[in-house]
């Protein structure tokens, strides 16, 4: 079983971004090992499922047939999107590696190149996600106008066709997903956290493995980013906390301040209703944590902080 060329067995779902994700990630673990990595494709409920993400209502609907295939050992290792993975860190696999985290932050794309703030009033944008939907519609308030949020799923391609078509004004996706496949052209404007706070994880990977496996796990470890694990973990934390799942309106985005060198960690935070009417947006600095015990702890205070304003209110039904 130690033959180093037998292959590594990397499970990935079929769609465009999982494929690029999962060969950059066997691309760096050829490397990493010398031994060779084929793709195994696997297909989950999240692809085949006509219905609205938020009808079916539970958190990952993308993980669920990688980690299947994991645990009847079909396959060595998965890579997920760190977003779509549900708080709660199953015993029996092992959250190898969490590799440096690309560009966190939701973009725009609209017809003419325009930004949010010069798309009319009553411009029809595109997402699934209540999260966005209140951060957008919360902005625009703001700009003195009103949008229509219009629901959409699909994979990249199928989003940005809506704009493409004219049948909306603009859509909005994870900066990190249009890189992956090629498509950061499109966007047209990279929203500031400031006005749009991403999903917690959004643009990090999650290299995923048995517990058993031991060495498998300790070599893939090396693909690991401490600070961006501080920073994820914190942001999970603050999820689990607000006991909402993946499809609930929260979002939170942990950064490093830097002074010359690293110094601290900031943590911010937001619950709204999907109409934009009310938020909850709080934010903490400290140390950046030297254990995933701060960090969860950081994201806990977060948490704490933002229900005492009334955050739990503002979530609707709970996802689980
Ligand atoms: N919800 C689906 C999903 N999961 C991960 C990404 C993008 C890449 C990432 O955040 O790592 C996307 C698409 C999107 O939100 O635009």
């Amino acid at each position: 079983m130690n033959d180093t060329q037998t292959p590594l067995r990397l499970g990935t779902r079929r769609s465009k971004l999982a494929m690029a994700q999962s060969g950059q990630v066997a691309q760096a673990v050829r490397e990493l090992t010398g031994r060779p990595v084929e793709l195994v494709e696997i297909t989950t409920y999240g692809d085949v499922s006509r219905e609205h993400l938020a009808q079916i209502g539970g958190t990952g609907v993308f993980v669920s047939a990688l980690r299947d295939a994991l645990l009847a050992g079909d396959i060595d290792f998965a890579v997920h999107s760190l977003k779509d993975l549900p708080t709660g860190q199953p015993e029996e696999l092992a959250l190898a590696a969490i590799p440096r985290r690309e560009d966190p932050r939701d973009a725009l794309v609209a017809r003419d190149g325009l930004t949010f703030a010069q798309l009319p009033a009553g411009a029809r944008v595109g997402t699934g996600s209540p999260r966005r939907m209140a951060q957008l519609n919360a902005w625009a308030r703001e700009l003195g106008k009103d949008i229509e949020t219009v629901p959409i799923r699909g994979n990249i391609d199928t989003r940005l066709g809506f704009v493409a078509s004219g049948e909306l004004d603009a859509v909005v996706l994870a900066a990190a997903g249009l890189t992956r496949i090629g498509r950061l052209a499109d966007v047209s404007e990279l929203l500031a956290p400031d006005h749009v706070l991403p999903a917690p994880g959004q643009g990090a990977l999650a290299i995923e493995c048995a517990a058993t496996n031991a060495p498998l796990a300790a070599t893939l470890a090396e693909l690991d980013d401490p600070y961006t694990r501080a920073a994820v973990t914190a942001e999970r934390s603050l999820l689990a906390a607000l006991e909402a799942g993946c499809s609930a309106p929260v979002g939170a985005l942990a950064d490093l301040l830097a002074d010359g060198q690293v110094t601290e960690m900031r943590l911010r935070g937001v619950v709204g209703t999907v109409d934009g009417k009310t938020l909850v947006q709080l934010s903490t600095t400290g140390p950046v944590p030297s254990s995933g015990e701060e960090a969860v702890a950081m994201g806990r205070e977060l948490a704490a902080a933002m229900l005492d304003k009334g955050a739990a209110g503002l979530m609707g039904e709970r996802a689980h």
